[in-house]
């Protein structure tokens, strides 16, 4: 089930560059939350703290916290592996692992974590995964056939069966949709919303009608001036942000009138 997230005065940084200053931020659980903002503002680099996937830039760091259903994921005696498996992450060109059939793909995330589970448990895992993903019906009679091989679109649809089969309690997606065609991405707008029936998700897109569509909360992050680091400027109900958001940057933004 979806944990709740509270990010506290997180800074990022790459080395001595501080990329984005004092995050405070809550998401509720089982809600989805859209990332928008201009290029550059911090707005991935933000979501990459929220699994510990930054550090693994080098130079990665952050100071703050972020805590899952009051755990920090940053607490000395937290695993980073661990968090990971918890929180799971969908990136924004479909990854289907090349040399794996689709039935490997799904079950390549259960594996790697080393659960060892007999054969008829991993096909209902694969199935479960393949069938929440909005995939099953397209795959199901040819699960052994490269990844590969399918289009785009289901393909980002693989990855997301892949991110869910280890059932994590967070699914961060960085525009899951952006390399998709405007069918396949109303597929994944669609999955989104059945998802956060059992997972808290978090998104990052360009598209604001696809902000608008699919979160009930937006983040809109921008730069004070070029060089100064990013900033969350405001969050709150989609439909506020986009109707009368309480910043004048978010309203020039969403309004089409920069970046
Ligand atoms: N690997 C890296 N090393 C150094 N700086 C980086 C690295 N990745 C990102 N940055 C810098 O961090 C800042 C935030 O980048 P980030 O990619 O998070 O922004 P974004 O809002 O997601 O942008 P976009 O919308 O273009 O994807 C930018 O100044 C960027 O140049």
């Amino acid at each position: 089930m979806g944990k709740r997230v509270d990010v506290k005065d997180l800074s990022v940084y790459y080395g001595a560059f501080l990329a984005v200053a004092d995050v405070n931020l809550s998401i509720e659980a089982c809600s989805v939350t859209a990332f928008i903002g201009p290029s550059g503002t911090g707005k991935s680099t933000v979501l990459r703290t929220l699994n510990r996937l930054h550090e693994t830039t080098p130079g990665g760091r952050v100071e703050g916290a972020v805590l899952l259903d009051g755990d920090n994921i940053y607490a000395s005696t937290t695993d980073p592996v661990q968090v990971r498996r918890t929180v799971g992450m969908v990136f924004q060109r479909p990854n289907p692992f090349p040399t794996m059939s689709i039935y490997g793909n799904v079950a390549a995330g259960v594996r790697l974590n080393n659960r060892r589970m007999p054969r008829s448990e991993l096909d209902g895992v694969v199935e479960e995964s393949l069938r929440a993903a909005n995939l099953w019906d397209e795959v199901k009679d040819r699960l052994d056939r490269p990844g590969t091989g399918l289009s785009g679109g289901q393909q980002q649809r693989l990855s997301i069966a892949r991110a869910i089969a280890v059932e994590p309690e967070v699914l961060l997606m960085d525009e899951p949709a952006s390399s998709l065609d405007p069918i396949s991405t109303l597929a994944i707008e669609d999955l989104v919303r059945n998802l956060k029936q059992q997972y808290t998700i978090v998104i990052v897109t360009h598209n604001m009608q696809q902000a608008a569509r699919v979160s009930d909360r937006t983040a809109f992050f921008d730069l004070e001036q070029v060089g100064q680091p990013g900033r969350l400027v405001e969050v709150d109900d989609t439909e506020k942000i986009f109707s009368n958001p309480s910043h004048p940057r978010t309203e020039a933004y969403v309004s089409g009138r920069f970046g």
